[in-house]
């Protein structure tokens, strides 16, 4: 389980999660989406700890783990796929794959773990890629090494950013396959979301970010029925609400140094 409770987050510029919440129970998918600089990629940085949150609660399994070093987050089973893949271009596929291989790391819940070989019997299109450099991987190459490097850490909650931005529809679908069916095999999955649809298609719950709060978050059968609220939520720009009165201004945090690359932003 995954649980976030009024969490609070932000950068040297000023807080950008007010009090988010939100429960992922373990086999499901919760899709969290909004509109751009709506603080989806803020949030799934500070569960994995590249972002430090100013308050509230992250807890995996029942453990509170904000505040601790992303590595150590990644022990207690967090497993992140970033936004824009973030392979290292002159890596062979196979040196990503030994790089991330935790053997010596009992699967945090329990059960068979992943080896470099099941993620391959997974991502066959990845074994045939194994002498590829990652500058050499089409982008959806690229997204079947970013996922399989996070299965390598033994995840059992794993948070995906935006994995099929800019991949062409086919391949957008096997990666929604695959994520659904990791749920399936019991793992506990946010996923970050640009296209209202995707999220609607795969996730069991979908949440709305709208300036760094949670302002929707309902099971995804709902809006099956009945997309419409949901796609206007994300249609029409709402002014950013005013500051709560006579609440002291929260601490703010720099994005700290454990950022996997700096040139992020
Ligand atoms: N490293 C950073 N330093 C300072 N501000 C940042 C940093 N990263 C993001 N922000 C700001 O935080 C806010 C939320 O950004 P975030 O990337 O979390 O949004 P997002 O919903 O993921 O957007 P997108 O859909 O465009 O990826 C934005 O105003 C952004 O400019």
């Amino acid at each position: 389980m995954l649980s976030v409770d009024r969490l609070c987050a932000g950068y040297a510029g000023g807080i950008v999660l007010h009090e988010v919440s939100l429960r992922v129970r373990p086999g499901s998918i919760q899709a969290v989406v909004g509109r751009n600089g709506a603080g989806k990629s803020t949030l799934v940085h500070t569960i994995a700890g590249l972002v430090r949150a100013s308050s509230g609660r992250i807890e995996i399994g029942g453990v509170h783990v904000a505040g601790r070093q992303p590595h150590r987050i990644a022990q207690s089973g967090v497993g992140l796929v970033p936004q824009g893949r973030r392979v290292f271009s002159r890596l062979t596929v196979a040196e990503h794959l030994h790089l991330a291989a935790a053997p010596w790391r009992a699967p945090v819940s329990g059960g068979e773990g992943w080896t470099v070989a099941r993620t391959l019997e997974l991502l066959p299109r990845l074994a045939a890629r194994l002498r590829h450099r990652g500058c050499e991987l089409s982008g959806g190459e690229q997204q079947m090494l970013a996922i399989a490097r996070a299965l390598l850490g033994q995840p059992r909650v794993l948070l995906l950013d935006e994995p099929c931005e800019g991949l062409s529809p086919d391949l957008a679908a096997r990666v929604r396959e695959l994520v659904n069916g990791l749920a399936a095999d019991g793992l506990t999955v946010l996923l970050v979301e640009q296209q209202l649809q995707h999220a609607i298609d795969v996730a069991d719950r979908v949440a709305v970010l709208e300036y760094g709060r949670v302002v929707y978050d309902r099971p995804t059968a709902e809006a099956r029925v009945d997309p419409a609220p949901l796609a206007a939520m994300l249609s029409v720009a709402a002014a950013p609400p005013p500051p709560p009165p006579n609440r002291p201004a929260p601490r703010l945090w720099a994005d700290t140094p454990t950022s996997p690359d700096p040139s992020e932003r």
